[in-house]
Order: C-alpha cells, then structure tokens, then sequence
C-alpha cells in the first residue's frame, strides 16, 4: 500500500512537474513517448501534415519528432524576428547533419565555423560577380550564358521540334556552370565522372529528407533498409571527397606555376571557389590556428560540396517548375515571349535587361512560390533560449520555417494552386515582392547565393523561352511532385519547338 502511495505521488510530481514546464511553449499535438508525433507525418509530404497542423494549432505550434522538440513557424514577420537573432543562428540537431556531415561545411556548419566560412564563401562570391555589387557581374553573366547556349544548342540539335524530358541537359548546363565556379573545370556530357557524381547529387537528395525518420531516431541506421541508405550517403560523400582531392591538386598545381611565372597560365586573378580556397591558406599560413580549425582538409571538401550542391539541385529544380508550369499555360507562356521579343528583339537577354521583362521576373517567383523548392524549409536550431509571442524556444529546439504554408497562404495568395504571375506585378506593371515570398528565406542566415540564383534562374529562363515554345507531351502531367530535401517534379518530357527569329 505504501509503495503505491510513494508511486502515485511520483506520477502527479511528474505531470505537474512536465505540465508546468511546459506550460509557456507553444501549443501543439502531443506524440508518443520516444516517436513524438513521427507516425502521423506523411513521409511522402511532410510539408502537408505540418501545414495541415498550422491551421489547427496556430502560425507557431511545438511537436516533438522523435528526441527533437520542433517548433513550426508560418508567419513570415515571426520568421523574420526570429531568424535575425544570434540564438537561432544554429542548425537544428539532425542525424544527418550532424552525423554525417559533422558540421563541416556551410550548411550544417555553426559557431565560428559557420561565421568563418560564411565571410569567406561571401567574399567569394562577389569577387566572381555572383553579388549584387561589384565588378565581376559581366564576367558572371558570360560564364552563366555560355552554358545557357550549350542547353539551346543541345535542344536545337534534336531537331526543330523535339520531345525530351529537360532534366538531363539542364543538369549538365546548370551543373557546368556551377563546376567551373567552384571546381574551376567542366565535364563534357557523356565523361564518366561527371555522371556518377551527378548520380550521386540526385539520389543523395532523394535521401535526405529533414522529416525523414533517421533524422530523429538515429538509431534506426542499425535497421537493413536506414543502414543501406546511411552506406550510400557515407560511401557516396567518401568517394566524391576523393574526385575533389584530385581536383584540389590540379589547382594548386596552376597556382604554383603562375606564381613561378609559366606562360600558358593566362590570367593572374583567382576565378573558382577552390582556389580561393587555396589562396586564402597561403595568406593565413603563420595562423596554424586558424587554418587547423577552419581551413582543414575536411572543411575544404565538404564546403566545395555544400556549395556545388546548393547551387545546383535548387536552380534546376526551379527551372524544371518553371518550364513545367509554363507548358501547363500556353496563355501566360505566350505573353512572356512577346515581353521578351518586343524588349529583346533578337538579342540574348543581358542582366541590365530585367528591369525591362516584368513577366518573366514575376513568372519566374511564380514557379517559385506555387512550388516551393523546399516545402519545408531549411530548418534552424536554437543555440539559446528565444522567446517569441510570448512563448519560450528551449534550447537544442529545431525551427522549422515552413514555406510551403506561407507560399500557399491563402489569404496573401487567394487560389494558391493557381500559377496567377500577375500577383508579382503591380498597377504601375511594375515587379513586387511581399514578405510572404521567401525561397531563400530571410535573417542572417539567408541563402548566400541569392543573387547567384536569381542570375541563372532569369538568364537561363529568358533565353530558353526566347528561342523555344515548350508545350506538355502528356496533358495529365503530375504536379505534386517527389518531396526529398528538395520538392522536384516527377520525370516528364517537354515538346520544345524552335521559334523563328522575327
Ligand atoms: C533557386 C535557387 C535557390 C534557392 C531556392 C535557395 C534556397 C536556400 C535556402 C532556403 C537556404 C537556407 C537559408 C537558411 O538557413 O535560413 C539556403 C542556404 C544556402 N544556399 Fe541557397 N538557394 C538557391 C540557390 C543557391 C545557389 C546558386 C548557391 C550557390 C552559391 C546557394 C548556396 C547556399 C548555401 C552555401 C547555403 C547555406 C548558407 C548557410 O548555412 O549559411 N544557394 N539556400
């Protein structure tokens, strides 16, 4: 009898204890001990269940997935205060990021390493003109445009009217233009070595899924079908390391005979990540520290990769939505290319132009915001307590922005799943953008190729739509596409037909 007295008192304890803990987070389902809420997530959208949990709960509700407490926001000015605070600045605690990656790189890196690192890819990018300002911008556009005419000339090249699926050739042009950015070299389409790596970057993404399970229940990786998918992605990650080796010599063998002053190495600017990379060691070598902690040969592998993987699979991926939507509606398509025409007559659209295309700037964040390229965001982790509205972030929590529900908001965009561009364009027929667009989502984390993105998205787009009319081959074509970290469509073809010049 004493013994149940002792266990009774325990559990009110406890409940009162848990409840009053918990009592200033915000509201949300309750899960199962160990799991959470994991068995009630659509594995195959999980972007849907939690924007479905949104409008029960509210713009910020918590759930716990697996170990991890989550919390969901959908309220871009929530977003917004929370993502410019140095406490949520962090990364939330996944398996797979901190697990596999280690927190190497940009993307899952924190702390110093992450300010480090981000200054450096920052400085890159301006200095090769994939910035707003600076003077590279011209050299950009023409590495960007000689791989938008490879695309063109290989579409052109099936004929003047051709029935292909985009993915391939707009990986191999996209992809060429992020390898010589990065890597300082390009693979013709049929090498070996570009295809597997590419085969690599496809299923590696597939994989990656921020609500797939091993995230939270690491332990799963000792299951037969989690532990093969952990086997590809370590293998995977270890042999792409061993290409960029490769690559990494071969640069700092150019860089050396520059510096010794050999003829047939042109130019004396540094034009790739992986030199700057190489250059940056060389200017801190008396700061052992410094390059032992930030500039290893770990870092350097896994930050080459963040930064060809991010720049890759997300403008394709857009590209894809784009064309896809576009075939969807011949109407808006058609519009578009007299914008084009009327502005461009028969010349290749430059980066001063865009100003001048209001409807292919708009339909461009059109695709983008029916179609979020990652529905559920990139989620950050507190690093601290937050509060907001009222409610307290406990330390180690993940936040979730999610984008699909504010891209879908139904009150800033009535009939979301209509692809409308004119919602981007005002009276004036001028281009606007409202808090509730944020693909590259906001704060001092904020994707640092935006601009980047929006170069190739728009070179890419203006130039395609400019030479080709593309048209669906099968009109009952899926929308609802594959949700792995990235939301891309189903494999599908395209009519593309060559448009005479006027
Ligand atoms: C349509 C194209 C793109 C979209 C939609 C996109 C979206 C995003 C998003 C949502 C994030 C997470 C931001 C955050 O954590 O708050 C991000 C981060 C990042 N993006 Fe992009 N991105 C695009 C293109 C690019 C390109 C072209 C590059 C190449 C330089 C790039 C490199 C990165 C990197 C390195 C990060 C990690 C930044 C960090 O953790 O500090 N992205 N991107």
């Amino acid at each position: 009898m004493m013994l149940i007295i002792i266990l009774v008192t325990i559990l009110i304890f406890l409940l009162t204890y848990t409840f009053w803990k918990n009592m200033d987070l915000p509201p949300g389902p309750w899960g199962l001990p160990v799991l959470g809420y994991l068995p009630w997530i659509d594995s195959k959208a999980p972007y849907l269940t939690f924007t479905q949990l949104s409008k029960k709960y509210g713009s910020i509700y918590g759930l716990s997935l697996g170990s991890i407490y989550t919390v969901v926001v959908t309220e871009p000015k929530v977003i917004k205060h929370l993502f410019f605070k140095d406490a949520t600045i962090g990364r939330a605690p996944l398996y797979l990021t901190h697990g596999i990656m280690k927190g190497y790189g940009l993307i899952c890196a924190e702390g110093e390493l992450w300010k480090e690192q981000r200054r450096f890819v920052h400085h890159c990018l301006r200095e090769f003109g994939g910035s707003k300002i600076g003077f590279q911008r011209k050299k950009m556009e023409a590495l960007i445009m000689e791989n938008v005419m490879d695309f063109v000339n290989f579409v052109e090249s099936q004929g003047d009217k051709s029935t292909l699926d985009p993915l391939e050739p707009l990986r191999h042009s996209l992809g060429s233009a992020m390898n010589i950015l990065v890597f300082g070299k390009s693979w013709s389409r049929d090498d070996k070595t570009w295809k597997w790596l590419q085969h690599l970057q496809e299923e590696g993404t597939q994989h990656i899924g921020v609500a797939g399970p091993l995230n939270f229940l690491p332990f799963l990786r000792f299951h037969p079908k989690f532990g093969k998918t952990m086997d590809f992605l370590i293998s995977g990650k270890l042999e792409t390391h061993k290409v960029y080796k490769k690559i990494i010599q071969e640069q700092a063998e150019y860089l050396k005979n520059r510096a010794q002053g050999d003829s047939s190495t042109d130019t004396n600017s540094i034009t790739n990540i992986t030199q700057a990379f190489l250059a940056e060691r060389e200017r801190r070598k008396d700061e052992p520290e410094i390059l032992e902690k930030f500039y290893n040969d770990q870092q350097f592998y896994h930050l080459l990769a963040d930064i060809f993987g991010a720049g890759l699979d997300t403008t394709l991926t857009t590209l894809r939505w784009y064309l896809l939507y576009l075939a969807k509606n011949p109407a808006i398509q058609r519009n578009i290319r007299i914008e084009i025409h009327d502005v461009l007559q028969n010349n290749l659209p430059t980066i001063e132009d865009i100003v001048h295309l209001p409807l292919v700037e708009a339909s461009i964040y059109e695709a983008q915001r029916i179609r979020s390229v990652v529905p559920v965001g990139i989620p950050h982790g507190a690093t601290e307590e937050v509060e907001v509205d009222g409610f307290r972030i406990p330390q180690g929590s993940m936040i979730v922005p999610l984008q699909w529900a504010v891209h879908m908001n139904e009150n800033m965009w009535p009939d979301p799943e209509k692809f409308d561009p004119s919602r981007f364009i005002n009276e004036e027929g001028k281009v606007v953008r409202n808090s509730y667009f944020m693909p590259y989502q906001i704060g001092k984390r904020m994707c640092v190729g935006d601009e980047l993105a929006r170069m190739m998205l728009y070179l890419f787009g203006a130039t395609i739509l400019q030479k080709f009319s593309v048209e669906l081959e099968d009109e009952h074509v899926d929308l609802i596409g594959v949700c792995g970290i990235t939301l891309t469509p189903n494999s599908h073809k395209l009519i593309f037909s060559k448009v005479s010049s006027k």
